[in-house]
């Protein structure tokens, strides 16, 4: 699991290992430049004679850059330091002087920010330390001169990764292009500068990076959309904090998954294993219950009861021989896939999904007196979101993409349209749980889930998922997943995001299993799962 702290939290841990006259600044600055070496060996072959450009900011973000840089000139690097404030880290810029190297200063003449720029993007790295956790807002001055000057020179795009990884490294959820000869590598010092430091907004211009070196522990924004496009592979080095409290935004890793995978043993049976309950797919879109049911079958439920009209579930079953159309007992329910997301009960469109959509949620919301089946776990999907009532409970999973979220919120009088959900995902899926109550999962190339505590995002899952089914396809793992723990769900409400991140991970990974590499159909991903569980499960 990667976990990531605000910036108050940081700096709370920071203070007592200060006070103790902890060197964290050299701890921080040190690994920087070890890192930074690194790089360069695996780039060129000799770190000596190689160039390297500080962007250096006001405070200490640019202070651990200066020395670093000057570690760096030690080893026989040409370091510039571009210095973007009037006044600087002075011990860093005195380090660095010491060492050999050169100083720029933008600051006392703005203007040359182009010239500056073109000399900055000749080089073979870039540290990017203009600012960190004392980040206000978009960058301003001559620090976002430079930068809106070096995006238009080097592009916004970071390189591309190997996504899995190194033991303490995050892989990338940005996707791109190899840094190749003229484009330097851009290493990010603590967090790409111009990044919202808790939620994960660009507010203005960012110099995408090939890798962020951060301190401590991750931040939020390194692992939100969208800034988590600009952040290249994150490495966190440890300089000692131990920041108290609950992490702020968290994301599973596969053997966090695995170890919570409830494997059937030999006293189970179908119905200790969890039934989902499907109300999905309509004339109109009858392969969307398929979707969800295949996928539904594929994470390994129990059973699959479907609930909708004649003619989809013989397509359903036609595909999925071993679902269910006798009613009982369900331990998760899934709405919405495939149904139409008018208010219109008489459109001749609904199939009858929006009764059977609101008996079902009515059921797992525990409402119904005398109702032996209730309360259990819901996915809410699509069509499904316009039958929920004015508050759900939080074992309610929303599954919205940013349009439907944004549709969601101004049904509950916000004035917010799908652009202002990517602008801020995290802001928005936590105010839909603040308005409704229930769980929100916000799909999207890093899927965002904001539950009773704290918030989740996963990067497991390549662009080539962003295909039509393909969040049926999820409906249907998470109804699985969530009916196999439904009695923890509704007793611990917390644990509802958990397993909807879980299930996004599932997701993600099965999709890159599907064709490694290149493009998934969503049947494909539902096809995956089984043997990614079996490649989790491996992971215990
Ligand atoms: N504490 C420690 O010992 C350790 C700290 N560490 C390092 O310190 C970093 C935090 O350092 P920090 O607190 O000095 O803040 P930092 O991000 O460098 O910038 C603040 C300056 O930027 C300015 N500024 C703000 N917003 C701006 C904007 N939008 N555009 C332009 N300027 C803006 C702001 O000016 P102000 O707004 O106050 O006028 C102020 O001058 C942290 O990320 C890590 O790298 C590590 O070494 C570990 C040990
Ligand atoms: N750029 C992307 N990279 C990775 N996954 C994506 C991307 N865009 C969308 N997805 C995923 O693809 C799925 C699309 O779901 P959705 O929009 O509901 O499609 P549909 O309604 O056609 O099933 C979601 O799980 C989402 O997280
Ligand atoms: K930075």
């Amino acid at each position: 699991m990667i976990s990531a702290w605000s910036a108050d939290d940081v700096r709370a841990a920071e203070e007592p290992l200060l006070a103790a006259g902890a060197p964290l600044m050299a701890r921080a600055s040190f690994a920087l430049a070890t890192q930074v070496l690194a790089d360069l060996r695996a780039r060129r072959r000799h770190v000596r004679g190689a160039r390297a450009a500080l962007l250096v900011g006001a405070g200490n973000n640019g202070g651990d850059t200066l020395h670093a840089g000057a570690v760096l000139a030690r080893r026989g690097v040409a370091v510039t330091a571009v210095l973007t404030a009037e006044r600087v880290h002075g011990e860093g810029l005195a380090a660095l002087r010491g060492a050999g190297g050169r100083v720029v200063e933008l600051a006392a003449a703005p203007d040359r920010a182009p010239a500056v720029a073109a000399e900055v993007s000749a080089a073979d790295v870039v540290l990017d330390g203009l600012l960190g956790i004392g980040a206000r807002g978009a960058l301003r001055g001559p620090a976002a001169d430079l930068v809106t000057e070096l995006t238009a020179v080097v592009g916004m795009e970071s390189a591309e990764h190997d996504r899995s990884g190194s033991a303490d490294s995050i892989p990338t959820a940005a996707g791109g292009v190899t840094a190749g000869a003229g484009r330097p590598w851009v290493v990010a010092v603590d967090l790409p500068s111009g990044i919202g430091v808790d939620d994960g907004t660009l507010p203005g211009p960012v110099l995408a990076a090939d890798r962020t070196v951060t301190f401590g522990v991750a931040k939020p924004g390194l692992l939100l959309p969208p800034a988590a496009r600009v952040v290249g592979e994150v490495t966190v080095v440890d300089i000692g904090l131990e920041p108290v409290g609950p992490p702020a935004v968290r994301r599973l890793e596969a053997a966090d998954v695995a170890v919570s995978w409830p494997v059937p043993g030999p006293s189970d049976h179908k119905y200790t294993r969890g039934l989902v309950g499907l109300v999905a797919g309509t004339a109109t879109y009858p392969g969307a219950a398929v979707l969800a049911a295949s996928a539904a079958v594929r994470t390994g439920t129990g059973m699959v009861r479907y609930r909708g009209s004649e003619p989809v579930a013989r397509t359903v079953l036609a595909a999925r021989p071993e679902v269910v159309t006798a009613t009982g007992r369900v331990q998760a329910w899934v709405v919405g896939p495939g149904v139409p997301t008018t208010r219109d009960r008489d459109d001749p469109a609904d199939d009858g999904q929006h009764d059977r959509g609101r008996g079902a949620l009515a059921v797992a919301r525990g409402d119904l007196p005398g109702m032996p089946y209730g309360p259990v776990p819901a996915v809410v999907d699509a069509g499904g979101l316009p039958l929920l009532g004015e508050t759900s409970p939080p074992w309610f999973v929303l599954t919205p993409h940013a349009g439907e979220l944004a549709g969601l919120l101004r049904s509950r009088g916000e004035d917010v349209h799908r652009d202002d959900v990517e602008a801020a995902p995290l802001r928005w899926a936590r105010r839909a749980h603040e308005l409704t109550g229930a769980t929100v999962l916000l799909k999207g190339g890093v899927t965002v889930v904001a539950g009773t505590e704290g918030a989740w995002a996963q990067a497991d899952a390549p662009g080539w998922l962003a295909t039509a089914g393909a969040g049926d396809v999820l409906a249907g793992i998470l109804g699985t997943m969530l009916a196999a723990r439904a009695t923890d769900v509704v007793e611990r409400p917390a644990l509802a995001a958990e397993v909807a991140a879980a299930a996004a991970l599932v997701h993600g990974s099965a999709a890159e299993r599907a064709n490694p590499g290149g493009p998934v159909a969503a049947l494909d991903v539902a096809e995956a799962v089984p043997g990614t569980v079996s490649t989790l499960l491996g992971l215990r």
